[in-house]
């Protein structure tokens, strides 16, 4: 590889897409600027998020990944990048193992690549104090209410790693996501800012859900959104432990037994193209 130069892999999780970098065989050292330029569309290669595979020193992981928004910020958490970053390290013979233990930004996670290739994913156990989220309230709530863009909106505040706050609302295709979304993940009341979820009820057992990520925009899927929509819908009483979440990009499945327990999220990681960065 010339000076300069990085391999790269393109991949995506039901529509979300990343450049994943091998940290561990090159030398990856991106300023914020530079990951923006890979994630541009139109002069870079175009990506949602940027993942950077590193190995780990400690006992408790096989590797660490690094996970990069398209504006740039680094954050702690990302569901569908978890499952391709599973797919990367088996698939480029970093691993021979099919259960890999993974630090992120926000801890541990434990990944399962199944005989079928879909990728299980413990995600952890979702949090809900108004402090580990972050989001400003004087007190835990199920249901918080704050005037957003004129209006006053109703939303649950999750932590799965990352912020989410979760909307109820009627349709997802009719749904101000472009309005609301930006308004909320700008809002003071989340101090790092927040990943907004549309979530439609179609019964106890599925979902409807649009994400306006926070450093991304509007994605045609949000892993740790999925999580944190039916933890927000579990809470509220309107569905079951069991939840296929229909993302514009296609279908996770989202298990969770209630409180204290993890959320567990089963779905696909493909490859699409290989390549060479120049910076
Ligand atoms: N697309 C991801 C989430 C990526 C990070 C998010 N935008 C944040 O800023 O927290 C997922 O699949 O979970």
């Amino acid at each position: 590889m010339a000076a300069g130069e990085l391999l790269f892999t393109k991949m995506h999780g039901i529509g979300n897409d990343f450049v994943v970098l091998d940290g561990i065989n090159q030398v990856v050292n991106l300023s914020s600027a530079q990951v923006q330029r890979i994630a541009d569309r139109h002069f870079g290669v175009g990506c949602d998020q940027l993942l950077v595979v590193e190995a780990y020193p400690g006992e408790e992981a096989d590797f660490r990944y690094r996970i990069f928004n398209a504006d740039g910020s680094e954050v702690e958490q990302c569901g569908n990048g978890a499952r391709c970053f599973a797919r990367f390290v088996y698939d480029q013979g970093l691993t021979q193992k099919t259960t890999i233990p993974v630090m992120t930004a926000s801890g541990l996670i434990v990944l399962n690549i199944q005989p079928n290739g879909q990728v299980m994913v413990n995600m952890g156990v979702p949090e809900f104090s108004p402090e580990r989220i972050p989001f400003i309230s004087e007190r835990q709530q199920t249901l918080y209410n704050r005037e957003i863009a004129g209006e006053w909106v109703s939303f649950s505040a999750v932590s799965m790693g990352n912020p989410h706050a979760v909307l109820q609302v009627t349709d997802v295709d009719t749904a101000p996501v472009g309005v609301l979304g930006p308004a909320l993940e700008h809002h003071p009341s989340f101090p790092r800012r927040v990943n907004v979820g549309f979530m439609q009820v179609l019964g106890r057992d599925r979902i409807r859900l649009r994400v306006f990520e926070r450093g991304s925009g509007e994605t045609l899927a949000c892993g740790t959104g999925a999580c944190a929509a039916v933890v927000a819908g579990c809470i509220q009483g309107l569905l079951d432990t069991q939840v296929t979440v229909a993302l514009p990009g296609g279908d996770l499945q989202i298990r969770w037994d209630g409180e204290g327990q993890p959320v567990w999220m089963t779905g696909p990681a493909e490859t699409v193209f290989r390549g060479t960065l120049r910076l």
